[in-house]
């Protein structure tokens, strides 16, 4: 074919295309509406007949909501995993939640994604309004959408597993690449934007893993295995008809890695934290509006439980009023009534313990599911058995003092150090005194580009020679106090039974005057 006849039939072409468009233009002037309805339904099934493809669009915003869709969005994260390598025009954008910047298709690009052995056609469209209107505020009109275009023969697949695959895919790269927030509770209600929330965060960035937590490794493990299995056990929980949630209450002296731990696992299973400060919680309705406003997927921590929370004042307070109740008739009514006051206001600014165990495991602890509880202690003796009990906090971990595994593991961590001679050296203290995870972590943290490994385990074993004497005084000071303590009690008692003596000495001689008098009388 020659040029010319090329030029020529584009221009033939460009006749016909102009001529069809003033028919159909003529057409939608002319022809009554309804009229115009019924050619263009069975146009369409005409081309329904020739054309065995069906289309499925997906609206960034659909119907009148202010929220993007939620499909609209996996489907985004979805095509970008698979697009941002195949699409050559792509576009970037930042997501609110999210760490990294998300690549995806640009608009009006296309790509193809196989789904066992069918191919099928993601396309990215947008509409813009037909409008002759200026708007102040740009293109906001603009709607945005996604079309699947497959075959028909392939509906079933596609509506019934494809779709599915796509949503689940969408959503778990989304809680991967999701922004993970530590959360703490306000004194009150606050407005963030629309919304009213009683938490307040910040984006959670703590770098401890269970690889730098200091802890015998079989015990490790199963802390390990314990959460991930929660994480999956969906499906199984729903058939033991438990709400899908776990406690932990992490028990120990003050460092040796309680909070450390937390941390870990919100590092570990890609939660969220929301850290409760009890003491900032008015009341027990309080407590329950802050725990439906937590999302799933979260770790609800209450750190040092038994000093947040009186909980054996509960039992205290009720013999106080017992014995209030005893001499009452002989006090002064106004002032009984300032009394029954203040005890009622302070119960009202403060949580029960039963409002806590509500929360724990009350029917509103079911709500949102996915959620872990940690509570934290030094004194694990005082807390109330009613609080620990396994099903509100299944899973007790003793943080103990370092053992020499947990120290092996720090060694590792701090010195890049697998093996030394001191090691056995060190092992021996370790086993004879108590230090813990702390103590063992500054010591081995190099001060200053001088020193090196030899001289951190050096210093270790010196501040455990240290410690094991402080100790040894601490013992003696305390054994003296102790003795000392008995004494003065002996001598108490001398002086108390001296007292008594000469008391009932007095009262006999006083007898016997009375007697003598008496007998006087009677002479
Ligand atoms: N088991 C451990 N593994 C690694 N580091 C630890 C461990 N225990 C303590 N540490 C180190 O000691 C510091 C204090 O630990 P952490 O705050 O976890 O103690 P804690 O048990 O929560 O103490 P407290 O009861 O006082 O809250 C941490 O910064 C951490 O670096
Ligand atoms: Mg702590």
């Amino acid at each position: 074919m020659t040029k010319m006849a090329v030029g020529e039939m584009l221009t033939q072409l460009g006749s016909t295309m102009a001529g069809l468009m003033f028919i159909w233009a003529m057409f939608k002037q002319y022809f009554p509406f309804d009229l115009q309805n019924h050619i263009e339904q069975y146009a369409h099934k005409l081309i329904g007949l020739v054309y065995p493809y069906i289309q499925i669009t997906f609206h960034e915003y659909s119907g009148d909501g202010f929220e993007r869709s939620k499909a609209y969005a996996a489907i985004e994260r979805y095509l970008s995993s698979n697009s941002s390598s195949r699409a050559k025009r792509l576009k970037a954008d930042m997501v609110r939640d999210s760490k990294s910047l998300i690549l995806s298709m640009d608009d009006h690009e296309e790509i193809t994604d196989e789904f066992r052995g069918i191919k099928l056609k993601w396309a990215s469209r947008k509409t813009t309004p037909n409008r002759q209107v200026i708007s102040f505020y740009g293109d906001n009109d603009e709607k945005l959408y996604y079309k699947l275009t497959f075959h028909r023969r392939h509906r079933e697949i596609v509506t019934g597993t494809y779709l599915n695959h796509v949503m689940e895919e969408g959503k778990a790269i989304g809680v991967k690449s999701r922004q993970r927030k530590i959360f703490t509770n306000n004194r009150g209600e606050q407005w963030v934007g629309s919304r009213r929330t009683m938490w307040s965060h910040v984006v959670f960035e703590h770098p401890a893993t269970f690889d730098t937590l200091a802890m015998e490794p079989k015990k490790k493990q199963e802390i390990i295995n314990d959460l991930i299995t929660f994480t999956k056990s969906k499906d199984y929980y729903k058939k033991i008809g438990k709400a899908w949630k776990r406690g932990y209450l992490l028990f120990g002296p003050p460092g040796t890695g309680k909070s450390t731990m937390i941390a870990a696992m919100a590092n570990l299973i890609e939660y969220d934290i929301y850290d409760l400060e009890l003491t900032a919680v008015k009341d027990n309705s309080e407590l329950r509006k802050l725990l439906i406003d937590t999302s799933g997927k979260s770790i609800i921590v209450i750190e040092d439980i038994d000093c947040s929370l009186d909980l054996t004042g509960q039992r205290k307070k009720k013999e106080k009023e017992k014995g209030e109740k005893k001499d009452g008739d002989k006090a002064n009514p106004i002032e009984e009534e300032k009394k029954k006051k203040d005890a009622e206001d302070s119960k009202d600014s403060k949580v029960t313990l039963s409002g806590l165990l509500n929360f724990i495991d009350g029917l509103w602890s079911a709500c949102g599911g996915e959620k872990i509880i940690v509570f934290t202690t030094n004194y694990v003796e005082k807390l109330d058995p009613a609080l620990i009990r396994r099903g509100r906090m299944d899973k007790h971990i003793e943080m103990s003092y370092c053992s020499f595994e947990a120290f092996k593991v720090l060694a590792r961590n701090y010195l890049d150090l697998e093996s030394h001679d001191s090691f056995e050296t060190i092992r021996g203290l370790l086993e004879e005194n108590k230090i813990t995870p702390a103590d063992v972590a500054e010591n081995l943290m190099p001060k200053s580009s001088e020193e090196d490994a030899d001289t951190c385990l050096k210093n270790l074993m010196e501040a455990i020679e240290r410690l094991k004497e402080e100790a040894r005084l601490k013992a003696e000071e305390e054994e003296k106090a102790k003795a000392e303590e008995e004494e003065e009690r002996l001598k108490a008692e001398k002086e108390k039974e001296k007292e008594q003596k000469s008391a009932e000495e007095e009262k006999e001689k006083k007898t016997s005057v009375a007697e003598v008098k008496e007998n006087g009388v009677i002479t």
